[in-house]
């Protein structure tokens, strides 16, 4: 369905840090960290994890998981990129395999997408996106019938190109690629950005500064994968203070 004829407002905010908490009450917001925390969430949740608990600090992190009994529970995140240590597992999605994460609730605590998720805990509802679920994303952001923020998780409170394209390929597909004439300023660069890198995702945010930063800790593998489209039908939603996929029960 076209944006054109619908009532709701999208706009993009390009980092965790470019807005007020305030400014998502009674919206909805999607939270896009594609390298990697969205990513990886969705990954976990796709080979049934049980939920993940998204933490802002180390500190936040181990008092969660004191209250969890340890087989339940999995301590995973990074910090710069690179697996805490003492932590189950770091931010790579291909870590999260069925073996590791079935059942599992996931305490995750990384560098921008978990602080980013939590910043937007006033939203109505918080949802998690990247490419890898994007088309399930889409289905249900046609329904909802309150103002969209597509936030974008950033890096350190900069913008991060894999992000913004991302929000940018969410409103194409949203606005069945004609922008309407009141979105704000954020979805028109999003868009803008999507229609000019969106035919190759991959080679786009392989160029990136998250590519060039972390590329000596992060794997091409990792950013390959993170770069697919459509690959898995999980819509993660958050409910006090914990993700889980809406569809689960019914897979
Ligand atoms: O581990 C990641 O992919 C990044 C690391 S960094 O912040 O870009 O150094 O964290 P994330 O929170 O997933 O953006």
């Amino acid at each position: 369905m076209s944006h054109e004829f619908m009532n709701n407002k999208i706009d993009v905010f390009i980092s965790s840090q470019s807005f007020q908490e305030e400014e998502l009450r009674d919206k909805t917001a999607v939270v896009v960290d594609v390298l990697r925390a969205s990513s990886t969430m969705i990954t976990a949740l796709h080979n049934r994890a049980k939920g993940v608990i998204p933490v802002a600090d180390m500190g936040d992190a181990s008092k969660i998981s004191q209250n969890l009994d340890s087989p339940h529970y999995l301590l995973c995140g990074e910090k710069d990129g690179v697996k805490i240590e003492g932590y189950d597992l770091g931010n790579s999605p291909l870590d999260y395999d069925g073996e590791k994460v079935e059942d599992k609730t996931i305490i995750l605590n990384t560098t921008n997408g978990t602080k980013a998720i939590k910043r937007a805990g006033l939203a109505d509802r918080v949802l998690i996106g990247s490419f890898l679920n994007l088309r399930t994303l889409i289905t249900d952001l046609e329904k909802v019938e309150t103002d969209i923020v597509l936030v974008c998780a950033g890096w350190k409170g900069r913008l991060a190109l894999e992000d913004l394209l991302c929000a940018g390929n969410i409103i194409y597909e949203l606005t069945d690629g004609i922008l309407p004439h009141n979105v704000q300023d954020g979805a028109k660069v999003a868009f803008g950005l999507y229609e000019k890198f969106g035919d190759d995702i991959e080679q786009a945010v392989k160029t990136s500064n998250y590519a060039v930063r972390l590329k000596d800790l992060v794997s091409e593998e990792d950013i390959a994968y993170c770069c697919q489209r459509n690959k898995m039908q999980v819509l993660p939603v958050m409910k006090e203070g914990i993700i889980s996929d809406f569809y689960g029960k019914e897979k």
